[in-house]
Formats: C-alpha cells, sequence, structure tokens
C-alpha cells in the first residue's frame, strides 16, 4: 500500500480540567484537580489522532505548565506543523529542534500525530512503534498518606484489586516508617518508593537505612535536574535507583548511564519530548541492558493509551505506573476504559491508539477549546 504524506489541516487543543477520586500528595504538595490539554489533529482525509499534554498548572515537576503549553504550541510549534506535510511522526521531533525544550508541548502534539498515522494505516499504533506484547504488567502509584496505617490500608486495597506493583511516594519524615508498616503486612510484595528529589547528600545515611527494606528501586531520591549526584549516592546505596526527572532526553540517559546514576530509568513520553525520543532512549537501554519501565503522569485515558503502546517494546520490563482508569476518574473520556485485571492490561489490537474518545464526557470536562487551522489555505 502506498502511503501518501500527512497534510494536517486543523489542530484543536481541548483544555480539560478533570477532578481525581482521591486528593494525590507528592513531596511537592498535594493536588486533586488535573488540568490539561487534549490536542485532536485532523489530516486532509478527516482522519483524527488525539494527544495528551502531561504538564501541570504549576512548575513543580518541571519548567512546563498548562499555561506555557498553551503558548508555545499556539504560537511556535502547531504553525510549524501545519506548515507542510510530514511523511512520518518521527520527523515531527526534527522539525520542533528549532524550539528548546518544551518537551510536554512537543509530545502532546507528536502523540496526535503518531495516532494520526497508525490510524490511516488501520495499523494499531504498538505495531508502528514495533511492540509485539499482548499484555503489559502495570503497578500502582500511591501518594503519601497521613500515617503507616493508613498507608497499609491503601496498599491492601490495591493489592485486593490485583495490583503486583506497589510505588509509595516519600519525602523526609513519611518514609521509613511507612514503607516499613507496607513491608510489615506485605512481606513479599514488589515495592518501591518515589522521593520526587525531596533529598540531598546530607540524607545518605536515611537513604542507606531504605536498604533493610529489599525496596526494587527508589526513584528520583536528589535534585530534579541531577545526575552527578545521583552517581555519588548509587555508590553508597544497595537499592537501584531509578532515574524519572532527570532523563529529559537520550543524551541525558546517556549520561546518567555511563556515570552509573541510575541502574533503571521511567520513561514519560511527555517529560522527553514524544514517542519518537522515548524509543530512542528504549532503544539504548537495551543496549546497555538497563531495565526501563513507563512512568505516568496522572494521565486520561487518551496519555494512558499512548503509554500502553510504548510499554509493549521489550526492554519495558518492569511493571509501570499506567493503572486503570478507574483508579482515577469517576468517568475517563475514553472507551472502553482502561482496565486492570491481575496486574496486566491488555492491549488493544484496533487502529492508532486503540481506543475511542467519548466526546460526550470529553465536553462535559472541558473548560475551553482553542481551534487552529488552515483549511481556508488547502483547497
Ligand atoms: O500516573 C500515576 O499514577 C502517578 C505517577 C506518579 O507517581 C507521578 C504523578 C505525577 C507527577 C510525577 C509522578 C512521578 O512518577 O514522579
Ligand atoms: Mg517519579
Amino acid at each position: 500500500m502506498t502511503y501518501s504524506p500527512i497534510t494536517i489541516r486543523e489542530v484543536t487543543l481541548h483544555r480539560m480540567v478533570m477532578r481525581l477520586k482521591d486528593p494525590f500528595t507528592t513531596s511537592f504538595g498535594t493536588f486533586q484537580d488535573r488540568e490539561f490539554f487534549v490536542i485532536e489533529m485532523e489530516d486532509e482525509t478527516g482522519a483524527i489522532g488525539f494527544g495528551e499534554s502531561v504538564a501541570f498548572l504549576s512548575p513543580w515537576y518541571s519548567e512546563e505548565t498548562v499555561e506555557s503549553n498553551k503558548h508555545i504550541m499556539e504560537q511556535f510549534l502547531i504553525p510549524l506543523l501545519l506548515e507542510s506535510p510530514i511523511n512520518h511522526p518521527d520527523e515531527v521531533s526534527k522539525r520542533f529542534e528549532s524550539i528548546r525544550r518544551n518537551h510536554m508541548a512537543k509530545s502532546a502534539l507528536e502523540g496526535a500525530v503518531w495516532d494520526l498515522y497508525a490510524k490511516r494505516k488501520a495499523n494499531p499504533l504498538y505495531k508502528e512503534l514495533g511492540g509485539s506484547k499482548q499484555q503489559i504488567e502495570v503497578g500502582i502509584s500511591i501518594g503519601i498518606q497521613p500515617t503507616p496505617k493508613e498507608l497499609a490500608q491503601v496498599v491492601e486495597g490495591f493489592v485486593n484489586e490485583g495490583y503486583k506493583r506497589i510505588k509509595v511516594k516519600i519525602k523526609p519524615g513519611a518514609d521509613y516508617e511507612m514503607l516499613k508498616e507496607v513491608r510489615r503486612h506485605f512481606p513479599d510484595i514488589l515495592l518501591m518508593a518515589d522521593a520526587n528529589s525531596a533529598y540531598t547528600l546530607k540524607d545518605i545515611n536515611l537513604l542507606k537505612k531504605l536498604d533493610e527494606l529489599d525496596l526494587m528501586m527508589i526513584e528520583q531520591p536528589l535534585a530534579y535536574d541531577d545526575i552527578i549526584d545521583h552517581s555519588k549516592l548509587q555508590t553508597e546505596l544497595v537499592t537501584p535507583i531509578c532515574l524519572d526527572e532527570s532523563i529529559h532526553s537520550l543524551e541525558d540517559a546517556r549520561k546518567a548511564v555511563e556515570l552509573g546514576s541510575c541502574k533503571i530509568i521511567n520513561i514519560k513520553i511527555g517529560r522527553v519530548g514524544g514517542i519518537t525520543e522515548s524509543k530512542k532512549i528504549h532503544d539504548y537501554c537495551a543496549q546497555q541492558g538497563i531495565p526501563v519501565w513507563c512512568g505516568g503522569m496522572l494521565e486520561s485515558g487518551i496519555g494512558r493509551a499512548h503509554n500502553i503502546a510504548l510499554t509493549t517494546l521489550p526492554q519495558f520490563v518492569m511493571p509501570g505506573d499506567t493503572a486503570g482508569s478507574s483508579r482515577y476518574w469517576e468517568k475517563d473520556i475514553i472507551q472502553p476504559e482502561v482496565i486492570v485485571e491481575n496486574g496486566l492490561i491488555h492491549v488493544p489490537n484496533k487502529p492508532g491508539i486503540g481506543y475511542e474518545v467519548n466526546r460526550q464526557v470529553l465536553e462535559q470536562y472541558r473548560v475551553d477549546k482553542i481551534v487552529r487551522s488552515n483549511k481556508n489555505i488547502l483547497a
């Protein structure tokens, strides 16, 4: 089948506010309303692709916000996409090279191009990425709880739902005792901690104490933009360090692996600028024997669908944070919703991201809509 280039005719930014079932607390703070952009992209055939930005309202995770996304997408990135046809989604990150960083904005648009590309070929996105798994293992990420007892109760609930891997957010004062209580109730469960940069090398004795708890990994213990101190910390810890916030590109991954700053990498499509860069990091880690897993950013079902497709690649050997829709939302904006059974998601074999967008629910949660089009330009 000959393939014709994609001419993007219209991009719609749906600004969404979805309320999480429960407040989510990290070492940076607590929130319950998730505000983000859904990208809807229409091509010359009328085919439609969807993407999602993972930026938050405030720049606590990285420098990007929903507002910075809006500015960068409207003023710079969308005009670059509308200006000429696209032969392959791998071209998008190259076309965006003149714009520095702003990875979440870039990733949201690139993800919609990938969905559109796969749909035009009537192929599941995961197959276009070279994936082959028909089911993926996922875990659950639990925010900081008020007491160890309450944390153990929350963990028990998710274990009873069939989740096999438990990730617990920690911070100074809510770490060793919290994790020890989980270990007391669940001595053999796959358990990991995510610090979201809450510690420094001054906390080395406390971090070494976590070695007693047989954790799978400790995620991002030190500064969000650090690689060198993590390499010093890893020499002192038995527990493998996993980097999240520190890794924005293949280059960052190479530096972290060469310096021994981590033994595991959490790949997030939005953090690294898109699926194309995610695949490059995946392939590099496969060559280096570094396990990877797919992180989460409290996405709606659209972002969740992209994560599922990426996780079908072979070096994703550890359970990721792509939990089921019902963990987050009373009602998700996709149908069917993402279902987790016994810690597994069955990968949909439908074109593109494999899930349909429920427009009625999308419009219910939508607070603004911005349309950029070149329909008037193209015949
Ligand atoms: O999507 C999820 O279930 C939560 C994943 C998670 O822990 C997270 C959620 C928001 C911002 C940062 C992180 C993180 O992994 O650091
Ligand atoms: Mg993390």
